[in-house]
């Protein structure tokens, strides 16, 4: 074990991060009113060239008039590759009002992505001397960004969050799909004429955890494109669970009561969590560092699993 203390990531909930287009004004009040933990308002890849400048206005307006709550509020600025990724920023940071806590860079390739951005924010918060720090959510969306996930999540102290953003994944990786998300009709593999469906999103979303937790920063699961399919998406979103991700977005309100059931610990985890904590508090007393519970092996790593669970409860319960 190394003498460096894993740290936690922000203790805050992301069960569920709405998207909702810049350019879809009237959607705004909807997301508001959702159940979802994060709003992420998009200026990328939901919002054609011609609406930019229009969406920006409205999201910078939207902003300061809508009441979000105590949800956590994200934009979704252009990618660094784009003409409109620093507008964004400025008017963001300049114009729009303390109620914006998160920034979320698309297809971050590595470090000096973050480091652009960081530049750019902390210069104009300094001149319109903002009070509240912007934090960074990152989307590693492309070849370059899981070979340098850790890079990119050491690579701020504003960085929280990490999702994965499968469409622009599987382009970027030449992957032969076109979906977003999910069972890939083709990755099987075969056995005495049974077809057996793999994961084709199973080593990048755990490249994703291992940075993420090495770093303290919240990993999460990006779209499901088939808003139709919820059985698909709840597969999906507990796999994402089981590796240790902690959110899924929703491109569609269908999917955030969804994503908020799976990534809710459920009564009975949270009772078995705290009666493993009990049962290791006892055998603590009598010197032991292991005991039976249920007619299983729990230790002190059993401790820190059921710690997890206990905490994301004590969050929701909040
Ligand atoms: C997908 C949609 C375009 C569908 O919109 P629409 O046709 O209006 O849906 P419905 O008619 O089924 O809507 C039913 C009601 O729900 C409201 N609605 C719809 N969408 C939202 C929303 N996002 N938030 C809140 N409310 C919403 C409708 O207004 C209807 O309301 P009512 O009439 O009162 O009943 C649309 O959902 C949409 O635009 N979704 C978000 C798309 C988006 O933001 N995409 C970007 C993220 S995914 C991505 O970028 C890929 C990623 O980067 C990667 O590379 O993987
Ligand atoms: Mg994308």
């Amino acid at each position: 074990m190394s003498f460096r203390i894993q740290p936690q990531a922000p203790a805050r909930l992301n069960r569920c991060q709405l998207f909702g287009p810049g350019s879809r004004d009237s959607l705004f009040a909807k997301m508001a009113k959702s159940d979802a933990d994060v709003i992420n308002l998009d200026l990328e890849d939901s919002v054609a060239p011609d609406d930019k400048d229009q969406a920006r206005r409205n999201v910078v307006q939207a902003i300061g008039d809508v009441d979000w709550g105590d949800k956590t509020l994200s934009v979704r600025i252009n990618g660094l590759d784009t003409p409109y990724w620093y507008r964004d920023v400025v008017d963001l940071l300049e114009q729009a009002g303390e109620r914006l806590d998160q920034i979320m860079i698309p297809k971050a390739g590595n470090a000096s992505d973050i480091y652009a951005v960081d530049a750019l924010v902390t210069a104009v918060e300094k001149a319109r001397g903002r009070k509240k720090p912007i934090r960074f959510e990152a989307i590693i969306e492309s070849a370059a960004g899981i070979c340098h996930v850790e890079e990119i999540a050491a690579a701020s102290p504003r960085m929280e969050a990490i999702s994965l953003g499968a469409a622009d994944f599987a382009a970027s990786m030449g992957m032969a799909t076109t979906g977003i998300g999910g069972t890939q009709e083709n990755y099987y593999m075969h056995r005495e004429g049974q077809k057996y469906w793999s994961d084709p999103w199973h080593w990048a979303q755990a490249k994703i955890v291992a940075a993420c937790r090495t770093h303290g920063v919240l990993p999460v699961d990006g779209p499901f494109g088939d808003f139709s399919d919820s059985e698909g998406f709840r597969a999906q979103a507990l796999r994402s669970a089981t590796l240790g991700m902690v959110g899924k977005w929703a491109i569609h309100p269908s999917q955030v009561a969804l994503a908020n059931e799976v990534f809710s610990p459920s009564e009975a985890a949270v009772s078995e969590a705290r009666e493993i904590l009990a049962a290791m508090e006892e055998a603590k007393k009598s010197g032991a560092g292991a005991t039976v519970y249920k007619g299983r092996l729990v230790d002190i790593a059993s401790i820190k699993q059921a710690e997890v669970i206990v905490r994301q409860a004590e969050l929701i319960a909040k």
